[in-house]
Formats: structure tokens, C-alpha cells, sequence
């Protein structure tokens, strides 16, 4: 059965402003991390790799239960690098520690995309906390170094569709791979903290050549010194997943629009929130400011 979210005692929109706030302000401050591209995509990682071990076959695994806490998810190789993530939320964790750790992680992702210009996400609370036995096991996490036929598999164990899953992979407009995480390099100096729909246009754009990164692995890299994950390349080889690159790559508002859609099944994956009440949209601190 799905994971029921439970209300939070007499908290409400107002209090998750407050934490949205910490975060976005924490985010503004602390800008000079990864060459200043700041926490903002390791924070919208996290919360993608914190819902990305849900298999809907048995519902083990996604954000319910906030278990990337214990240190057997923490350390799971595909995690490498969002530890930097999980130190800047702890003393957000630590000034609210009435919010669970499902929600404080997508949350966070949540705060980092609005922040980062991107669309507004509905989202609502409602995780609890699971035993450190909950934990699921490593290896749910995609691999990069594979083809159309294997994104389109993985992304079938959450019941994503060709759209959503090209949707959702628009989020590699923001940050970098390092090769000391994933044994992947690059964008160089490219790397944004803007949320557009730049990785389409230079998927279409941009003449890509497949080399060996120091690592040995393979990428695809661009004399403009722009890079692709054979899975990013993938969607452009795929017929299927080509047509959506070309919505998104025309049309700013519909990527923004079916990202939105996508990332919030990505976080809510299995978790029945019930008669809970509607999902809180945040003001962004500019929103705020005036
Ligand atoms: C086929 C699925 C996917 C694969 C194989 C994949 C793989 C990767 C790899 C290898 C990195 C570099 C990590 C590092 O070296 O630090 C990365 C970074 C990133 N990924 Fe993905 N990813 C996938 C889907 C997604 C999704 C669905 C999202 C969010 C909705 C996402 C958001 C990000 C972001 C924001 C970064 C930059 C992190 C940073 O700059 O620290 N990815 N991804
Ligand atoms: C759209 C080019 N960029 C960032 C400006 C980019 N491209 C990527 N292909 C990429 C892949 C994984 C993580 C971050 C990534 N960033």
C-alpha cells in the first residue's frame, strides 16, 4: 500500500515559507560553492535522488521516508557529491526541527529550482520519517554510461511516460558532472545556475563528438566546450524521445510547464496524501522583497 502522509500538527503555508526562506537565503549567501554556481542544482540532485530509489512494484524506497539520513543511501557511490547538499540543510534541519526529512529534501529542491528562475512547484508535506531498516538498497540510481532503451526502461519502474521522462532530464541545464563524483567532466564554464531550456537547444545546436573523459568513459563534448552523458545523447538518437527535445528546445513555457508536472509525480511517487488539502505554491524572495 502507498505511504499515507501525515499532517503536520497546526503547521501551515506560513511555516514552510519560513524554511523556504532559510533555504533560498542560505542559497543566496553561500553563492561562492562548485566556482560559484552555488548549492542550487546539488540541492535539485538530492531531491531527485532522494525520490529516484522508489520501485512501484513493492513502494519501497522514494522521498516518504527521508532515509538518505542513514548511511547506507548517504553513501551509495551514485550519491557521491551530495554530501555537499545534506551539510548546507543541516542547520536548516536544525532551526525547524518539526520537519521531517522527506520534506526538508524535496522541499529544498523545490526552493533551489523557484530560486534558480524556474517554474513555481506545487508541493505539499506530509513524509514521516522511517526506521533506518527502511533503508533501500543501493543501485536504484540510473546509470549514465547507457542508451534510449535503458532511460526509457528505468524510468518505467516510477510509470513515467517518453514526455516525462524528457521533461525531467531538462534539468541538466543546471550545474556540472565532476569527475571525482560520477567520472564524468564538464560543462566547462558553461555550467549555469539558470533554469531554461538550454540542454535541448544545444542538443539540437551544438556538433557533438564521443570521446574518453581522463576517467576512460565515454562523453560527448562540443567545441564550445559543452558536454552530454551518453543517457542526455540518448534522447536525441531515440526517435521517440527526439520529438519532445524539439517541443522543449521551441517552446520555453512547455518545458517549463511538463517539467513541473513531472518533478512533482518524481517527489509525491508513491505517497497517497489523501483529503490532505491542496499543495502549497511558495513566493520566491523577490516575490517577497517588494
Ligand atoms: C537518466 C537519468 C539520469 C542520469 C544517468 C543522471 C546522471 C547525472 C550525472 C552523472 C551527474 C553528474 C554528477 C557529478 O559528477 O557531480 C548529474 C548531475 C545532475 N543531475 Fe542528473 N541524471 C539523471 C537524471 C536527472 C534528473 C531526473 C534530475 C532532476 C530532475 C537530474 C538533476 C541533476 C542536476 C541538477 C545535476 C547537477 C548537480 C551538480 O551540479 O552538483 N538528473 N546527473
Ligand atoms: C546545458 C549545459 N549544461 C549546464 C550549463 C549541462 N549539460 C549537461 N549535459 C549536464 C549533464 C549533467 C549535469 C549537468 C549538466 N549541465
Amino acid at each position: 500500500a502507498l505511504h499515507l502522509a501525515k499532517a503536520q500538527d497546526g503547521k501551515s503555508l506560513e511555516d514552510f515559507q519560513k524554511v523556504y526562506n532559510a533555504i533560498a537565503e542560505k542559497l543566496r549567501d553561500e553563492d561562492e560553492f562548485d566556482g560559484y554556481i552555488g548549492y542550487g542544482p546539488n540541492l535539485v540532485r538530492l531531491s531527485w535522488h532522494v525520490s529516484g530509489t522508489f520501485d512501484k512494484n513493492d513502494n519501497s524506497g522514494g522521498s516518504f521516508g527521508g532515509t538518505y539520513r542513514f548511511k547506507k543511501e548517504a553513501d551509495d557511490p551514485a550519491n557521491k557529491g551530495l554530501q555537499n547538499a545534506a551539510h548546507f540543510l543541516e542547520p536548516i534541519a536544525k532551526k525547524f526541527p518539526w520537519i521531517s526529512h522527506g520534506d526538508l529534501y524535496t522541499l529544498a529542491g523545490v526552493t533551489a529550482l523557484q530560486e534558480m528562475q524556474g517554474p513555481k512547484i506545487p508541493w505539499r508535506p506530509g513524509r514521516v520519517d522511517a526506521d533506518e531498516k527502511d533503508t533501500p538498497e543501493n543501485g536504484r540510481l540510473p546509470d549514465a554510461s547507457q542508451d534510449g532503451s535503458y532511460v526509457r526502461h528505468y524510468f518505467g519502474r516510477f510509470g513515467f511516460t517518453d514526455q516525462e521522462i524528457v521533461a525531467l532530464l531538462g534539468a541538466h541545464c543546471l550545474g556540472k558532472t565532476h569527475l571525482e563524483n560520477s567520472g564524468y567532466e564538464g560543462p566547462w564554464g558553461a555550467a549555469t545556475n539558470t533554469f531554461t531550456n538550454e540542454f535541448f537547444v544545444n542538443l539540437l545546436n551544438e556538433n557533438w563528438k564521443l570521446e574518453k573523459n581522463e576517467a576512460g568513459n565515454k562523453q560527448y563534448n562540443s567545441e564550445k566546450g559543452y558536454m552530454m552523458l551518453p543517457t542526455d545523447y540518448a534522447l536525441v538518437q531515440d526517435g521517440k524521445f527526439r520529438k519532445y527535445v524539439e517541443k522543449y528546445a521551441k517552446d520555453q513555457d512547455a518545458f517549463f510547464e511538463d517539467f513541473k508536472s513531472a518533478y512533482v509525480k518524481l517527489l509525491e511517487n508513491g505517497i497517497d496524501f489523501g483529503k490532505l488539502g491542496k499543495a502549497y505554491v511558495f513566493k520566491t524572495l523577490d516575490e517577497q522583497d517588494s
